[in-house]
């Protein structure tokens, strides 16, 4: 049974930069538990559109709802507050979503202490745990993560995002920039954790392969606009658009 209101309801969502357009008239929802797949080449517009929906910029038109809030409306302090409890934000580069000077275990506290944790012992606590769940050794905890290598700081971002239990995750290219091997771990230990923590996504990739892994629907879009949307398996198996086929087909060539 479907929940009444969907998690994320975006329509019309548009966002030019100049002349030249971001994206134009996006509009879907997403329902609690679900993940959302949206796939395109590089200027498509995936970025801009996953920065919009999180908050990161103001679309020139549309309107956003979480959890039936017009987030566009709201005072700046409530995003704030969203972002920093209820969202999740899984930069491509973990250095965009971490801090570099501190240690492990402080990346994944700073976050706890965003939400109002205090107790020392119990934020060193959690962050072992988060960052056992993210496969990091706990003897890594006081370690920065400028020496950890660039999956293990994923890995360590991811942990930092989720340590807050959000509901709505935001990831742009994830597995972007890692070797295939080290790709492969990731996917796996992220479709694990969407799964277990019920976790609702929307994740921007150019990896076929990580959409048919994770997402239960994706959009595609070209030119700022969006060209096809379905379930995944329906997308990427029967492309109805030109653009999806040749996307789909150039896949299969690699
Ligand atoms: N800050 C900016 N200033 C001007 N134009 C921009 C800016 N950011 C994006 N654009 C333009 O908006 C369009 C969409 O870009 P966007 O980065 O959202 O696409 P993308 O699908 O995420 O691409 P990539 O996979 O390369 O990140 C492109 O034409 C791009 O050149």
């Amino acid at each position: 049974m479907k929940a009444e209101v969907p998690l994320l309801s975006a329509s019309g969502v548009t966002r030019r930069y100049g002349a030249r357009i971001g994206c134009a008239d996006v509009g879907f929802d997403l329902w609690p538990g679900e993940v959302l797949g949206i796939v395109g080449e590089s200027g498509s517009g995936k970025s801009t559109l996953l920065s919009c929906l999180a908050g990161q910029q103001r679309p020139d038109a549309g309107r956003i709802l979480y959890d039936g809030a017009d987030v566009l409306a709201m005072p700046e302090a409530a995003r704030r507050r969203l972002a920093r409890s209820d969202w999740a934000y899984v930069h491509q580069n973990p250095r965009d979503g971490l801090r570099m000077g501190i240690s492990a275990g402080g990346n994944v506290g700073e976050r706890l202490m965003g939400v109002g944790a205090r107790r020392y012992g119990t934020i060193r606590d959690s962050a072992i745990d988060w960052l056992g769940r993210v496969e990091i050794a706990a003897e890594r905890i006081d370690d920065r993560p400028s020496g950890f290598s660039g999956g293990m700081q994923q890995r360590l971002q991811i942990a930092r995002n989720l340590v807050t239990g959000p509901r709505l995750v935001f990831m742009d290219e994830p597995t972007g920039g890692l070797d295939v091997s080290v790709q492969a771990r990731l996917l796996d230990l992220l479709r694990g954790l969407v799964r277990d923590l019920g976790l609702s996504a929307v994740i921007v990739t150019h990896d076929l392969a990580v959409v048919r892994l994770l997402a239960d629907r994706l959009m595609v879009m070209k030119s700022g606009r969006v060209v096809e949307t379905g379930l995944t398996d329906q997308v990427l198996d029967d492309p109805q658009h030109a653009y999806t086929q040749l996307l789909v087909s150039s896949v299969l060539q690699v």
